[in-house]
């Protein structure tokens, strides 16, 4: 067996069909109209998730490094293994499918990882959705000229809402990718990440958009209001403190960061409508509000600073409390900057035990499956 260094959740490099081309963020502020074409995947446009400019980040800095990607899109999956192997011929880039809103997709994956590796050093879980974003236009001007408004552009509090669906095995389906998916790995993993004499990162990337308001110990699936995102990353936010009471003893430890707004396709999803050239014609406008809230971050590449960041720290220095913000400055340049959480450790540990059933019952329905599927 060997030994793995890093281990993450939704890097693959992204393309878009339809709609034109995107920033390639990795690339800086250029607009880059790179098709990608006949290879047996999607037919679209190059464009950089977090995850893969991390992954980018990491093999700069340690090029010999272990890396394996855990995407749902074997196809893009293989796309960011390349272009990371072009870029860094030493690196060791494994692949392995996971699609974190299946219970049977995550447990046969976390199979495959201890049979493939003996420890885990880093666990960034990167994959995250933002379904049926609906951009409220009203809103978003009135508060432009409002006193709140560099808060709004920092957190999008007040201007988003989404539409959540049920997945097949009946969770909500952004409770299920964002968070659930992750804990049953965490959890199925945890032997791997707990090794004796050993420390281990788990690594979240959260969001500002974290609202406590959003999210209710009644409903942690979201399943009654129009901000699952908003929930999910509050939730994620307490499962980090919750895991680092109950885990830190047994050397893991786990953080959470936001990147800032990043011009990505999960952001671009948000206008739709909106053509490619007025997101050019919008970026000096963003450079002109970063320099008012540096939460505008823009590219992949600042992004993922505070994931990089984590990556050098030790984790007995990380405070359990704080979130991790990259941030970048109005000239460009990156810094990351701890935050206090809006959290408390009574209902991190209220929502770990739900967690914890919930996890009993998908157990209990995926036995029943597997006798089931034997009986056949
Ligand atoms: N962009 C921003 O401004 C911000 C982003 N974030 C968070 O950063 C993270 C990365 O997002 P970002 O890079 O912006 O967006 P992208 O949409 O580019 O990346 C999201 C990644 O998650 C993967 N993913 C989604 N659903 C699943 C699933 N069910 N199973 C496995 N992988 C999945 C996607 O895979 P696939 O390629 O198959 O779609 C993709 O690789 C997310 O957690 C997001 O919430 C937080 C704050 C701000
Ligand atoms: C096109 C023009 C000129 C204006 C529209 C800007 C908004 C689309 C944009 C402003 C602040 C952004 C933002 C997010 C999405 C896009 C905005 C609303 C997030 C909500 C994306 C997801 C996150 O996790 C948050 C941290 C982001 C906060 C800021």
């Amino acid at each position: 067996m060997e030994e793995a260094a890093v281990w993450m959740t939704g890097p693959s490099a992204q393309t878009m069909t339809g709609g034109g081309g995107r920033i390639d963020a990795a690339i800086g502020w250029e607009r880059l109209w790179r098709p990608i074409t006949a290879r047996g995947c999607d037919v679209g446009w190059d464009i950089r998730g977090i995850g893969l400019a991390l992954c980018e980040r990491l093999l700069d800095e340690e090029p010999g490094l272990q890396l394996c990607l855990a995407c749902r899109n074997m196809c893009r999956a293989q796309e960011a293994r390349a272009a990371l192997l072009t870029s860094h011929p030493r690196a060791q880039v494994g692949l392995l499918q996971l699609d974190t809103s299946s219970v049977t997709s995550v447990l046969k994956a976390a199979q495959e990882v201890k049979l493939r590796y003996s420890q885990l050093d880093y666990l960034y879980l990167n994959a995250g959705i933002m379904p049926n974003p609906q951009f409220d236009v009203k809103a978003f001007f009135k508060g432009v000229f409002s006193s709140k408004v560099v808060n709004m552009l920092a957190t999008g509090e007040g201007i988003l809402t989404q539409k959540d669906s049920t997945t097949a095995d009946g969770m909500q389906e952004v409770f299920a990718t964002n968070l659930f998916g992750h804990f049953l790995l965490v959890r199925e993993l945890e032997s791997l990440l707990c090794q004796p004499g050993h420390t281990s990162q788990v690594i979240w990337t959260s969001s500002s958009n974290a609202h406590q308001s959003a999210f209710s110990l009644e409903d942690i699936q979201h399943q009654q209001g129009t901000h699952p995102y908003s929930s999910s990353k509050y939730a994620t936010d307490l499962l980090s403190l919750a895991l680092n009471t109950h885990l830190n003893k047994q050397g893991l430890y786990s953080s959470v960061i936001c990147p800032g707004f990043v011009m990505t396709k999960l952001t671009y999803a948000i206008l739709p409508a909106f053509p490619d050239f007025l997101w050019t014609l919008a970026m000096p406008i963003f450079w002109f509000i970063r320099m008012f809230t540096n939460t505008f971050t823009l590219t992949s590449y600042n992004g993922a600073e505070a994931l990089f960041w984590l990556f050098k720290q030790t984790p007995e220095s990380l405070d359990a409390y704080s979130k991790y913000h990259s941030l970048t400055s109005g000239r460009g340049a990156n810094h990351i900057q701890p935050r206090k959480m809006d959290v408390d450790e009574d209902t991190a540990e209220a929502l770990y035990q739900k967690l914890l059933e919930l996890e009993d019952q998908v157990r209990k329905k995926e036995e029943r499956r597997d006798n089931a599927s034997l009986l056949l």
